[in-house]
């Protein structure tokens, strides 16, 4: 049985088609990132898999429930840590995860005391005087403590500091190890979804594209440059090889597919001037950032026809979960982000109406509310400097606003009890 199974997913605000029949699948125990710039529809997406947004057409099934008629048992056993936290501001930690535990019938009081330690969190301060690091850690603690079997992480990274993340992916991994935890980690951060996940998809158009393993993962992407005036740019893009660059003399494709199709269409166009090159994952970042969407990998032909291959092509990288790969990697892009490329808080979203069914639903819940981000004061790992493949397409993703039976629940928060605070 899958953790989550979403079938021809259709979602749109108006004109704006966020999901056009998307279809997804999560493995039970596996961790699974989405990735994709901003306003590409995760946080959409983590609002349909817990109903609080109805999509126009499509099933979720989450562990073979009905996402949509089975939501209230759905949220029984999983858990979701939203990009923006909406909590009762005058509660305190501590308060806000006995309430949760009450609401999960749950005792498991010792797991709040370590989590709040491991997570370096103390019990001093109401959530309203909270920084958006610690809202985060509250959130992702609640999560835990209700003992998921599904967790949904949307945009972690936005609020917490590398070595947080790699805290929170390492207890990750002992309960993926121990309980068979799955996860779902929607991000804009494609360094995050490749080091922390087992398998990863890209969200572009409303649709997953270029599903990868991740962990362990050899891959074949390169970047052909080549330097030949008067290139045939379609006979590249045939074979499945992306533009990146489009200049006289100066022409760069991405190309992940079989090498030796590569070679008979260099030799085929009698290209001189070229060389092929490891792809870095700025390579990738950059055709997300442009909207264009890499390929399907073309099929290798039944016999592989060995031409003249560049000797640089018979290497393969490295991505993703190899720790040395990835700090290699992550050196080769440490490059300064350019102006737009920086993580932004959303604002949150004033458009959307809550219907009374999903908020009494959902009373008892979790979960947080928007503020300024503050610098994390935790150190960052080494590891994890990468910090400049961030994607955003704020300025191609305007926020319209949606017909209000398009949204069954914006905001989900509970009432404390007295004598909490
Ligand atoms: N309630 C809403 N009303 C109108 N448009 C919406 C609403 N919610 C989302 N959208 C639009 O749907 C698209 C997807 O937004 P969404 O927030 O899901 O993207 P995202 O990938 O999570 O981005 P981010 O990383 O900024 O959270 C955007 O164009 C956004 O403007």
């Amino acid at each position: 049985m899958s953790a989550i199974v979403v079938n021809e997913l259709t979602k749109k605000f108006r004109r704006n088609l966020v999901f056009n029949d998307f279809n997804l699948e999560v493995f039970d125990g596996e961790i699974f990132s989405i990735m994709g710039m901003e306003g590409a529809g995760k946080t959409t997406l983590a609002r349909i898999l817990f109903h609080f947004l109805k999509p126009n057409k499509g099933t979720i099934r989450i562990f073979d429930m009905d996402g949509q008629k089975e939501s209230k048992s759905v949220k029984e056993f999983t858990g979701y840590v939203p990009e923006e936290v909406w909590m009762y501001d005058n509660l305190k930690p501590m308060a806000i995860f006995n309430h949760t535990l009450a609401f999960h019938g749950l005792k498991n009081t010792d797991d709040i005391q370590s989590l709040m330690e491991y997570f370096e969190l103390d019990n001093r301060h109401k959530f309203a005087d909270l920084t958006d690091s610690e809202r985060k850690r509250v959130a992702i603690i609640n999560a835990l403590i209700a003992k998921p079997k599904l967790l949904v992480l949307d945009n972690p990274s936005k609020d917490l500091s590398r070595a947080m993340l790699d805290k929170l992916f390492t207890h990750i991994k002992r309960l993926q190890s121990s309980e068979g935890l799955s996860v779902l980690l929607l991000t804009d951060d494609l360094a995050i979804g490749q080091r922390y996940s087992d398998r990863g998809a890209y969200l572009s158009g409303g649709r997953l594209t270029g599903i990868e393993y991740l962990k362990d993962k050899k891959n074949n992407d390169k970047v052909l440059r080549i330097f030949d005036e008067l290139i045939d740019v379609g006979a590249f893009e045939e074979i499945g090889a992306t533009l990146l660059k489009d200049e006289s003399g100066d022409v760069e494709f991405f190309y992940d597919g079989y090498l030796p199709t590569l070679t008979t269409v260099l030799h085929q166009q009698k290209v001189k001037n070229y060389v092929l090159e490891d792809a870095v994952l700025e390579n990738k970042v950059e055709i997300f950032k442009s909207g264009r969407i890499i390929s399907e990998r073309p099929v290798p032909p039944a016999q592989e026809a060995k031409t003249s291959l560049d000797e640089t092509s018979e290497k393969d990288t490295i991505i993703a979960y190899d720790d040395k790969a990835f700090e290699a990697e992550a050196s080769e892009t440490s490059a300064p982000m350019e102006d737009d490329t920086v993580i932004l808080s959303e604002a949150p979203l004033k458009d959307e109406a809550q219907t009374t069914d999903a908020a009494k639903e959902n009373a008892a819940e979790e979960i947080a509310a928007p503020k300024e981000e503050q610098a994390p004061v935790e150190e960052k790992t080494a590891a994890y400097d990468s910090d400049s493949m961030i994607l955003d397409s704020r300025k191609t993703q305007p926020i319209e606003p949606v017909d209000s039976d398009d949204v069954l629940e914006e905001k989900y928060s509970f009432k404390p009890k007295k004598g909490d605070e």
